[in-house]
Order: structure tokens, then C-alpha cells, then sequence
């Protein structure tokens, strides 16, 4: 289990993570959910200890990273794929690792099969492919055989079957008991791949809840009016102050607003209707404004006060 308290790193008058709590949960791939800049890698550096809070504190299955004492049995993590001598071999890259942290030997075939890396074993790492490279990184992170499992943007650059590979892979982690935090700035990724989600814009919790939660409130719904008395109906929404689109097909799409409430409003005022049909709008598009919009920074002297963060 992580467990973040009030985590915050300050970069001279840069705020890249504030006061940010959170858990993440054995069993179940959790997302880290972010647009770039949120702050996720400087979070995950600081679970792993490569960076010190400024205040607030992050604690694996109880202690701070610094005091496990045997690190690499109960975290891994792939952070930088290309972390690797070009010349190494995976075999050779993994062996010295193994050595360097006190692992068993026999555990580096083990990894390597795992990720279905056997059959380039011994080819020089510097030219893998990315996909390879992520393989590599992510045995890396298996040698210690750990509990905890974090993977900071794993299938970006990666080619769909890629993808699919990791995906399977990370789901199949948290399915042995495993705690997976695994990072994106993409909520399509992260609703087929995580069950619990994380999410942070701008260095601030926005949400932490169900996938399923998140992507329900994050779409925006819009409904599309089709209707023989267009005009009329277009000064009654005008009136309520709804905002409405005229698409060149001749319907109306009209936001915030539900198929119900147009329905009456339509039924009131005799308005014959032909379509009422609620439309989904781009989950990544809705994720994008609401992560942008989560929280304002005041300009003043102090430069980071937040103002309003979304839903609340
Ligand atoms: N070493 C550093 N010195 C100064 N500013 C930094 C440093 N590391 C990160 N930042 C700033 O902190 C903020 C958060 O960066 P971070 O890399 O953690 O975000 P991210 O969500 O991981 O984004 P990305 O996916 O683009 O890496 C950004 O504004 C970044 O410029």
C-alpha cells in the first residue's frame, strides 16, 4: 500500500505537487491521472525517494522508502525505460542489477520470461526497440519479485499491440495481490487499464474514486434536438440561458442540459419534437477541461494561491 499525507515539493517559486493525500490500494491497478506538468513524476520520484518533500510525507506498507530495509523486495519501478547501458546485454544489464542489490541470480531468467524477453536475451540492449526497452525496464522492476509495482507513463510511444501487452501485463500484477500505480496523462488509457484512479492537475488532488466514477462525471453530456419548429425552440433555450450549437444538419445540440428537461420544456410550450438523443462527448477533451480548470494560481506576490478546484 502507498499512503500520501499532505505531500507537497516546491521548486524555488514552482508549487509541483501541493498538499496532495492519497492511498493506493492493493489488488487493483490504480492510475495516476494528470495532463503534462500535473506533477506525477515528481510524485512518484518522492514515493521512491530520488526526490525529498518539502512538506507532507509518503509512506510503502508503513515507512518512508528511505527506511526499507530491503527496497528493492518491496518496490519496483520503471521510471526511464532507456536507463541502461547501450552495450549491456538485457541478461548482463539484469545480472548486475540482481547483483548490485543482493537478489538471487536465478531470478533474472525468471524476469526475462516473464516479459517474454528470452529469445533477445543476450542482444545489446542499445538496440532494442521501444517496446523491448520497456519490457527491459519492467523485468528490472520484477527482479526483487516486489509487492508494490509503479510504472510512470509506460505505453507512451508504444505501438497498439504494445500497449495491449502492458496493459494485460499490469492487470495481471494486481491479480497476483500486487499494488500497481502506473501513471498517464491520458484518461482513454487509463480507463481500460486502471480500476481506481488518482487524479491531479496542477499539483492538486482532484479526484480519488472508481474509474468508472471518474469517466461518468468527466464526460460532458450534450443533447441534440431535432425539431420542424427550430426557431421556436431555439428562443426558449435562449431564454433559460442554455448554450446552444446549430449544426449544418439542422439540430440543435444543447449543453448543460438533460433530455428530460428538454422534453418538458418542449412539451410545454407545444413544440413538436422528432430526436431527443443524449450525446457523450470526447472523454479526453471533457478530462482536459476539467483537469485545466481544476485549479486557478493567483498571480499576486505569493504567486500560488489556489482558488476553486473542480467539483467542490
Ligand atoms: N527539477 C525540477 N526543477 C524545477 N521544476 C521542476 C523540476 N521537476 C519538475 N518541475 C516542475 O514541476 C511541475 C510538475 O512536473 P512533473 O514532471 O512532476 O509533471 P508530470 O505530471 O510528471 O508531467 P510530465 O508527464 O510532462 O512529466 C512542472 O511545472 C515542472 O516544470
Amino acid at each position: 500500500m502507498i499512503e500520501a499525507v499532505g505531500l507537497t515539493k516546491r521548486y524555488g517559486s514552482t508549487v509541483a505537487v501541493n498538499d496532495l493525500s492519497f492511498t493506493v490500494k492493493p489488488g487493483k491497478v490504480t492510475g495516476f491521472l494528470g495532463p503534462n506538468g500535473a506533477g506525477k513524476s515528481t510524485t512518484m520520484r518522492m514515493i521512491l525517494g530520488l526526490d525529498a518533500p518539502t512538506s507532507g510525507r509518503v509512506l510503502i506498507d508503513g515507512k518512508p522508502y528511505q527506511e526499507l530495509k530491503h527496497p528493492l523486495r518491496k518496490v519496483g519501478a520503471l521510471i526511464d525505460a532507456k536507463w541502461v547501458h547501450p552495450n549491456r546485454s538485457a541478461h548482463s544489464h539484469l545480472k548486475w542489477l540482481a547483483r548490485s542489490n543482493d537478489l538471487p541470480l536465478s531470478r533474472v531468467d525468471e524476469v526475462l520470461a516473464m516479459v517474454g524477453l528470452e529469445q533477445v536475451a543476450k542482444r545489446r540492449a542499445g538496440g532494442f526497440s521501444l517496446g523491448m526497452s520497456q519490457r527491459l525496464g519492467i523485468a528490472a522492476a520484477l527482479l526483487g519479485d516486489p509487492e508494490v509495482l509503479m510504472f510512470d507513463e509506460p505505453v507512451n510511444g508504444l505501438d497498439p499491440e504494445g500497449i495491449h501487452w502492458i496493459r494485460r501485463f499490469m492487470q495481471g500484477l494486481a491479480a497476483e495481490g500486487r499494488t500497481v500505480f502506473v501513471s498517464s496523462h491520458l484518461l482513454s488509457e487509463m480507463s481500460l487499464t486502471a480500476e481506481e484512479l488518482v487524479v491531479i492537475g496542477r499539483g492538486e488532488l482532484i479526484a480519488q474514486c472508481s474509474t468508472e466514477e471518474f469517466v461518468e462525471g468527466a464526460s460532458i453530456a450534450s443533447v441534440r434536438v431535432r425539431t420542424p419548429q427550430a426557431e421556436e425552440l431555439r428562443a426558449l433555450l435562449d431564454e433559460q440561458g442554455l448554450t446552444v450549437q446549430q449544426p449544418l444538419d439542422g439540430t440543435l445540440l444543447v449543453g448543460d442540459a438533460t433530455s428530460e428537461q428538454l422534453g418538458e420544456l418542449a412539451a410545454r410550450n407545444g413544440i413538436v419534437l422528432h430526436e431527443l438523443t443524449t450525446q457523450r462527448g470526447s472523454l479526453e477533451e471533457a478530462f482536459m477541461q476539467l483537469t485545466s480548470q481544476a485549479v486557478e494560481y493567483q498571480t499576486d506576490l505569493g504567486g500560488t494561491a489556489a482558488l476553486t478546484t473542480a467539483g467542490k
